[in-house]
């Protein structure tokens, strides 16, 4: 079993708990009363390379990373550098995330929040939506071609913008045929937890020139920005590097300025 089948079954696991527990009509109606959710594509769009800051507690492969006893302080700090959207782990048993963690940072900043999870049905669509995210993550991966179409137009339906996350070439033609706009390049394979910050710069010139390219994981500082930067990258989602530092919104602030250096600017 690999290791993301090993995710897999545990989220299936919880997941089921949820069901018994709170109605898909309920949700909806969650749902309903949340703001509309928004739209990050412009920002990703625009000059610069853009940050995605995570909040990420744990992980397979590193443990425990750091407590974050308040996510949306956590959140707060990240904006305040200059993230253009804030990614919150709500996976638990492997990464210490909660949907109440996704809620808390909705309710601070006002800038899109990606739902990062293992998303297999679209009852854990609404639940983000219902918790105020404007993102979720689709990870080929993880979904057969059909269930990965069916859940991109549903993510669109509700108002999610869905990242649709890859790591190797076939999964980059499966993503483009599925109609996938935001494709995010993993760096870390989640099968064998391996990062290859290389992953990058080979999948990126198979990615339609149309979509909007994020390079996710491995990103340790400014440099690797600018590398990322330099193979096509409008977008970085980091992690590891900015919980395990002493002040995350410096952190972000750096990465930001390395990605707005004139010589990165973007050629739609
Ligand atoms: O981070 C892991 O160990 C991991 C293992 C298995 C599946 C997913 C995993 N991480 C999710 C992510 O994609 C990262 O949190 C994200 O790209 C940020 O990466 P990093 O900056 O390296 O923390």
């Amino acid at each position: 079993m690999s290791v993301l089948d090993d995710i897999l079954a545990g989220v299936a696991q919880d997941l089921e708990a949820r069901m018994a527990t709170t109605s898909l009509d309920d949700l909806k109606e969650r749902a309903a009363r949340q703001h509309p959710a928004l739209d990050p594509m412009p920002a990703f769009r625009s000059d610069g390379v853009s940050v995605i800051a995570e909040v990420k507690r744990s992980s397979p492969s590193e443990g425990q990373l750091a407590t974050i006893k308040d996510p949306a302080a956590l959140a707060a700090d990240y904006a305040a550098g200059g993230a253009a959207a804030i990614s919150v782990l709500t996976e638990e048993r492997r990464f210490g995330g909660t949907l109440d963690d996704l809620r808390a940072v909705r309710g601070t900043v006002d800038i899109p929040v990606l739902r990062k999870d293992f998303i297999t049905t679209s009852y854990q669509l609404w639940e983000a939506r219902a918790a105020g995210a404007d993102m979720a993550l689709l990870i080929v991966a993880a979904l057969e071609q059909i269930v990965l179409e069916s859940l991109i137009e549903r993510a669109r339906s509700i108002g999610l913008t869905p990242l649709v996350e890859v790591n190797d070439a076939e999964e980059v033609k499966r993503a483009a045929a599925a109609g996938a706009d935001l494709i995010g390049v993993n760096a870390r394979n989640l099968k064998t937890l391996e990062v290859d910050r290389t992953t990058f710069d080979r999948l990126s010139p198979l990615i339609p020139d149309t979509a909007v390219k994020v390079a996710a994981s491995g990103v340790r500082g400014p440099h690797d920005v600018i590398d990322y930067a330099k193979s096509g990258a409008h977008v970085v989602l980091v992690g590891e590097t900015l919980v395990r530092g002493d002040d995350p919104r410096a952190s972000v602030a750096d990465l930001v300025a390395a990605g707005a250096h004139p010589a990165l600017q973007h050629r739609w």
